[in-house]
Order: structure tokens, then C-alpha cells, then sequence
């Protein structure tokens, strides 16, 4: 046993250069300490509550770190990192992370700006707080199914095994509820081998049920030690509840978050696990509606895609597939009648082509659905509202429209594949996507990490603080250029000009362009944007 050291930043192998641990200042604002003396306040304060660790560094240098066991709880051993004997990772060069490496959240810069703000890197650390025989590990699926589910608790179990020999998991059934109300399940590399294959999560999921002093009671009365929660922004913000309890209770539990949301809808990351499967799986419902469009004259084909205050699934797909002739999203309003509107426009692409697709996010055109179908304004067990089908509604209205007109007849096919494309096993590429999620969530927790989501940015694994994660959604933003090259592949109206409201709109959006073009609103997204070798579609 090796209990030199109490600091999670210390690194025999990669010493950080003096000049620049001294760079690091106390935020002037929020006086945070620097990482390097974070085990000292704690033990000095182990009451201390949780608040944002910001460290400051030269040339506007912002690293929003995440919490570590060594903030409230003093005096902990340490043991070397079990993977430096692995004779897989033992020839890897470097393989344990520097203590020092940061992430940065904007990847385009000028000459003269500010470094602006970095994420803590993920990996594994040379040192760790756990004993491979110490570990009781859970693993919990909520929210919504998305592609990849499977795959991110395969490569938890056999990450946890493989790497840091431990041998205790277990899946908690049915979402947040079954902390307290469900059985568990003993997870193994063997009896999760296969899962990848299939959809959904054996684990089970579920919406609502979240009550945080039962759950962390469950937490402690089975001895968990690492809690690793799967699950979209609901979630998130019910992982970071549960941190918060059990910082309070000085436990040393690991929480760690892993976004899942087939809504992409997720700020910071690149991207959620599972979208590209999601969008892959679209172009099949979207050739569908194409085909059936264009096999009659005045053909019609709508297809509704999931997205419920995000529509990056129907813009992303739209964009792969060149056969849509419109994409309505949740964030840009639009309007059926007169000039600009739906109903001149598909008059027009029928008049030129003879058939056409739209694409619709399931939230786009919720307030014209609601000031036509008595709105219901149920919410699901999660405090989510529900939404009337928008692809019904808007088929109902195209039909009407064109029958009372009766100078254009056209044929109309309404696909909804929504929940299809969430119910499939996730491909290649988010399968890797998954694991490496997966592995990084594992070497966190191993480190005495906690309170943090695991995610990429800008191509790099990273920890995010529950705070950067869950304070806003991520929203297509509908003045980026990434929706000027839908409008411009649609050729569809930008509805923009109809309303007044819109030009209030525009006027709300420049407010928030920060001087580099970035939106402030949605600085992920601008970061998504740039970053072409995530996003395929990107021209
Ligand atoms: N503010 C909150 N505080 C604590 N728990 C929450 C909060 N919001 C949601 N949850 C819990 O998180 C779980 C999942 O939430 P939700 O159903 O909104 O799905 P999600 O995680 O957002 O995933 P998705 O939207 O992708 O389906 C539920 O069990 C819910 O009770
Ligand atoms: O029917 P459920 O399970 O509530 O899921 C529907 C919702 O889940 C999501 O896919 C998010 O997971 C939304 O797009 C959609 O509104
Ligand atoms: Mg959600």
C-alpha cells in the first residue's frame, strides 16, 4: 500500500512545471483555490460546500475542474495505478495522463484573445483511491432509450474489471427508482459480453422517481462505492443532486455522470453517444418517404423524427440525405399560411418537381398545433411536457389545405419511425464512442474524481462539472451557419420574415454573438460546428 500522497495531482511521472503551477491565480471574482492546494483547504475545511473549482492561469487561462474525494475528506491513501503492470497499457509511452493537461472548450482563437475556458482531461492517473477489492460499483440507466446503452455498461463492467481488477458491479434495475425500490443485478464481463449486440439497456430505464436521500441511503446501506449514472439532462441534474448529498454526508463515493440523449440536446460535448446511429437510422424512414413521394404524382412525404426542444436529429438527417425538400425544427417557427409560408412553398417544389419530403422535429410547430388541437398540457413522470404529434397535424392540415384548393391533388404519406431509431443497437462508430466514454468515466472514478460528467470536447475525452452540464440545453442555433447550409440544401423559406416577433429574434440573437462569431448562448454548438470531423455532414 502506497500512502504518500493525499494529492490527486500528484504525478511522479509528469511533474508540472513550476512556472506554471505558479501561473495559476485565485479567480480574483470567486477566490478559488489553485488544484495544487485543494487537499490542504479541504482538510483545513472538510465542511466546505460545493462550489465551482476554478482555477485561473495566464493569457485568460479558465480551467473549470471537477471535485475530488480529497476536498472533503482528508488523509486518504493512495495506491499505485494497477495499469502500469498491465502488460496492454504497460507499452504505451505517456500513458498516464499529465497533471497538468486541460481540454479547451474553444478550439478557434485569435491572436490576441483570452485561452477562455479548458476541461480537466480524462484518463487514466498514476496514482488511485481505491483497491481493486475496496470497489462496489452500480451502474443505473434513466430517461429514454438511445443507441448505445448497452455497449457504454458493457465497457463499464469489463473497463472496471479488465483495467483495475474489480470484480463487484452491479446494474441497477429500472432507472433512479430502483436504488430504493427494485432489485439489483450482478453485472460480470461474461454476462454482459453479447449486450452491444442488442438495443435498449438490459438494466431497464424509467422517467421520474428520483428522490435523492433515498437513493444515497441505498448507496450506503449496500456499500457502493462508485455510482456511474447513464442518462440525459434529467439525469444529469439527479446525478448532481446525489453528489451533492453525499459530499454532504462526507462519503467516498464516487458519482459519476455519462450523458446519453438521442436529442443531442446535451451543452459542451461534442455530441451524445447514439445521435449517429440515430441519424444513420433516419435516412432509412427518410428513402421511404422519398420513394413513395416520388412514385405518384404530387407526391408528399412526411416523416417525424425525435427531438423535443432540439432538432439536430431531423437537421442532421436532412443534411445526409439531399432527398428533403424541408426540415422543420423545433427552434425555427414556422407558419402554414400566405407568402413565405408552408403551403406556397410546397405548392412550389410540386409545381417544380412533382413530389417532395419534409422532415419534422416532434417539437417543432407546437404553439400553431396547440392553438388548433386543444392543448393537453400533460407532463411525463419526469416533469417533461408532453407534446400533441406535430406529424399528424401538420399531414391533417397539408390534406385539407390542398383538397379545399382542389387545383392540386396530392398523395400524402405520413412516416413516424421515432421510436425505431432509438431502439437500435448502436453502430460501429458509436460503439467506440461508447467505449472510450466508458473507460474514461472508469479512470475518474479510480483517481478520486467525482461529481462529474464524462464527455468529449472537441474530439478529447474530458470531466465536466454537473454545473456546466446541467445549467442550459443545447439548441440548433438557427443564425449559425450549420443551418444555412440546410436552408441553402432544402432551398426551403427560412420562415423568418413572416412575424414580427422575428425580427426581435434576430435582434436576441446578435446580442448574443460574442465577438468571434461564437454564440454565447450556445458556445458547444459553435464548437460542434467547427469541429467537421464529428459532424460528417459539415461542407
Ligand atoms: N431536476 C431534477 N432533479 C433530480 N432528478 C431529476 C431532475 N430532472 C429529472 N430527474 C430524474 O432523472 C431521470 C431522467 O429524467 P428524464 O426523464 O427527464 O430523462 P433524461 O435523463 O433527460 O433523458 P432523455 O430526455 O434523453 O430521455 C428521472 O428519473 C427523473 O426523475
Ligand atoms: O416516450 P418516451 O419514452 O417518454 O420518450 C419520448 C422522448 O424521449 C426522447 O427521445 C428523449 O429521450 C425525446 O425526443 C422524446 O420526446
Ligand atoms: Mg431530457
Amino acid at each position: 500500500m502506497d500512502s504518500s500522497s493525499s494529492s490527486p495531482n500528484n504525478n511522479n511521472n509528469h511533474h508540472a512545471s513550476t512556472t506554471k503551477t505558479n501561473g495559476f491565480l485565485i479567480h480574483p471574482k470567486l477566490g478559488f483555490e489553485p488544484a495544487r492546494s485543494r487537499s490542504r483547504l479541504a482538510m483545513a475545511s472538510p465542511a466546505n460546500t460545493s462550489e465551482p473549482k476554478i482555477v485561473t492561469g495566464t493569457a485568460g487561462y479558465i480551467l473549470e475542474d471537477v471535485p475530488h474525494f480529497t476536498d472533503y475528506i482528508p488523509n486518504l491513501p493512495t495506491y499505485p495505478n494497477p495499469l502500469q503492470d498491465n502488460p496492454a497499457y504497460s507499452v504505451v509511452k505517456q500513458y498516464f495522463v499529465h497533471v497538468d493537461d486541460s481540454v479547451p472548450q474553444k478550439v478557434v482563437v485569435h491572436k490576441d484573445g483570452a485561452r477562455g475556458v479548458h476541461f480537466r482531461r480524462a484518463g487514466p492517473r498514476q496514482k488511485v483511491y481505491f483497491e481493486a477489492d475496496e470497489v462496489q460499483a452500480a451502474i443505473v440507466t434513466c430517461g429514454g432509450l438511445c443507441p448505445g446503452l448497452n455497449t457504454v455498461i458493457r465497457e463499464l463492467v469489463c473497463g472496471l474489471h479488465h483495467m483495475y481488477g474489480v470484480k463487484k458491479v452491479l446494474g441497477i434495475n429500472g432507472g433512479y427508482r430502483g436504488f430504493y425500490a427494485r432489485n439489483t443485478i450482478t453485472l460480470t464481463p461474461k454476462s454482459v459480453n453479447d449486450i452491444h449486440k442488442r438495443g435498449g439497456t438490459v438494466l431497464g430505464t424509467s422517467r421520474g422517481g428520483h428522490d435523492t436521500k433515498k437513493i444515497v441511503d441505498s448507496i450506503q446501506d449496500r456499500g457502493i462505492n462508485q455510482v456511474y449514472i447513464i442518462g440525459g439532462d434529467g439525469t444529469q441534474k439527479g446525478a448532481s443532486a446525489i453528489f451533492e448529498e453525499v459530499r454532504k454526508r462526507g462519503l467516498k463515493v464516487s458519482v459519476v455522470g455519462i450523458p446519453k440523449t438521442i436529442d443531442n440536446d446535451i451543452p459542451v460535448i461534442d455530441k451524445s453517444f447514439g445521435f449517429d446511429t440515430a441519424v444513420e437510422e433516419a435516412q432509412r424512414a427518410i428513402n421511404a418517404a422519398h420513394v413513395e413521394a416520388e412514385s405518384v404524382e404530387n407526391g408528399i412525404g412526411v416523416v417525424k423524427l425525435m427531438g423535443r426542444n432540439s432538432g439536430f436529429i431531423a437537421m442532421y438527417a436532412t443534411l445526409a440525405s439531399r432527398d428533403v425538400d424541408c426540415c422543420l425544427i423545433p427552434e425555427s417557427p414556422f407558419y402554414l399560411e400566405g407568402p413565405g409560408g408552408l403551403y406556397e412553398y410546397i405548392e412550389k417544389r410540386l409545381k417544380e418537381n412533382g413530389h417532395m419530403v419534409i422532415v419534422i422535429a416532434e417539437g417543432a410547430g407546437q404553439e400553431l398545433v396547440s392553438e388548433s388541437v386543444q392543448s393537453m398540457s400533460k407532463q411525463d413522470a419526469s416533469g417533461n411536457k408532453l407534446f400533441q404529434d406535430v406529424g399528424l397535424w401538420i399531414s391533417q392540415k397539408i390534406r385539407d389545405h390542398f383538397a379545399a384548393q382542389k387545383t392540386l391533388p396530392i398523395t400524402l404519406k405520413y412516416i413516424d419511425p421515432t421510436y425505431m431509431i432509438r431502439a437500435i443497437p448502436s453502430n460501429a462508430s458509436d460503439n467506440v464512442y461508447c467505449t472510450l466514454l466508458a473507460q474514461s468515466a472508469v479512470h475518474g472514478a479510480m483517481a478520486g474524481y467525482t461529481g462529474y460528467t464524462s464527455g468529449l470536447v472537441n474530439g478529447r475525452q474530458t470531466y465536466i462539472p454537473f454545473y456546466r452540464i446541467t445549467e442550459r440545453q443545447n439548441h440548433v442555433v438557427i443564425t449559425d451557419r450549420m443551418w444555412a447550409r440546410l436552408l441553402s440544401s432544402t432551398n426551403q423559406p427560412s420562415f423568418l420574415d413572416a412575424k414580427g416577433d422575428n425580427e426581435e429574434k434576430e435582434e436576441e440573437e446578435a446580442l448574443n454573438q460574442l465577438p468571434d462569431g461564437h454564440c454565447a448562448k450556445d458556445t458547444s454548438l459553435a464548437s460542434k460546428e467547427i469541429n467537421s470531423s464529428i459532424y460528417p455532414t459539415a461542407c
